[in-house]
């Protein structure tokens, strides 16, 4: 079993860096949001976990400002999700790597970098980030390679380190280790915790892989546009008198499952 210390002390109040009351979203004629309640906690790696289609892609387009049909309240930053002001402040990956095939590692960043931080004067910052950001996501041997060249993997970290780049407080990264061998998967998972541990970031990270979730400080654990759980991994297992994350979702889903046959043959 992993524990994995969490960030340093923080400036805030202990409000957290996510906060989530009713929050319902329309998709075409479905509601495939809920009315959840669920906090991310500021400095520490979150997993939002549950099979495929159950809504994580959702619920991180609504955190980062970019999925219509949002009701309720949804605070992020201190600010309501999708604020002006928290462009700057998130770094989002989605599953499908959004990088230019025809250029190299570092004119993918450079590009980047110098929309985020334009003019001479940065030149140099804009280097130093660049390079840091490949560093972070173990590219360095990779730098001057066209992107159109790298695997899919691959592909994903230069994803990655355009996240990384601005320094974001809250990273949401929607299934940032699918098709990834186990090395770089753990080494990936080092880096969350290294950039909750000592840089301060929050990260929001979904998965449909449950051993994942041994790897993270809290979880969501999501099932049919609903939250089944708000826990630590530890709690949830003591809760659920399971071994892992996993049995404890299939606890919990299958309690689910029972609650609402019970409601059904009531009615
Ligand atoms: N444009 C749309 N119209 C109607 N329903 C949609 C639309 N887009 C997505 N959905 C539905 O919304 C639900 C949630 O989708 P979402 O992509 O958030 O799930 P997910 O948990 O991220 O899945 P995966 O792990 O496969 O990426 C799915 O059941 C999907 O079928």
């Amino acid at each position: 079993m992993m524990n994995y210390r969490s960030g340093p002390p923080r400036p805030d109040d202990g409000t957290p860096a996510v906060r989530a009351r009713d929050l319902t979203v329309v998709r075409g004629p479905r509601t495939v949001l809920h009315s959840l309640d669920f906090t991310v906690p500021h400095g520490q790696v979150t997993g939002l976990l549950g099979p495929s289609g159950c809504g994580k892609s959702t619920l991180m387009r609504a955190v980062v400002g970019t999925q219509a049909k949002v009701t309720g309240t949804l605070d992020v930053l201190g600010h309501p999700a999708g604020h002006p002001t928290l462009r700057t402040r998130i770094g989002y990956v989605t599953q499908d790597p959004s990088v230019y095939d025809d250029l190299t590692v570092r004119q993918n960043l450079d590009y980047f970098a110098a929309i985020l931080d334009p003019g001479r004067a940065a030149a140099a910052r804009r280097h130093e980030n660049v390079t840091r950001a490949i560093t972070d996501v173990d590219l360095t041997t990779h730098t001057d390679v066209l992107a159109g060249n790298l695997s899919g993997g691959q592909r994903s970290r230069v994803s990655l380190a355009v996240a990384l780049l601005g320094t974001p407080e809250l990273l949401v990264l929607d299934e940032p280790t699918v098709g990834l061998d186990p090395v770089l998967r753990r080494d990936l998972w080092q880096l969350f915790h290294t950039l909750a541990a000592e840089r301060g970031a929050t990260l929001l990270i979904s998965s449909h892989v449950m051993d994942e979730a041994e790897r993270c400080h809290r979880l969501l654990l999501m099932r049919a546009g609903e939250i089944l759980a708000d826990d630590t991994p530890d709690a949830l297992r003591t809760r659920t008198g399971s071994e892992t994350v996993e049995g404890a979702f299939l606890h919990l889903v299958d309690a689910a499952v029972a609650a609402s046959r019970t409601k059904e043959t009531s009615r």
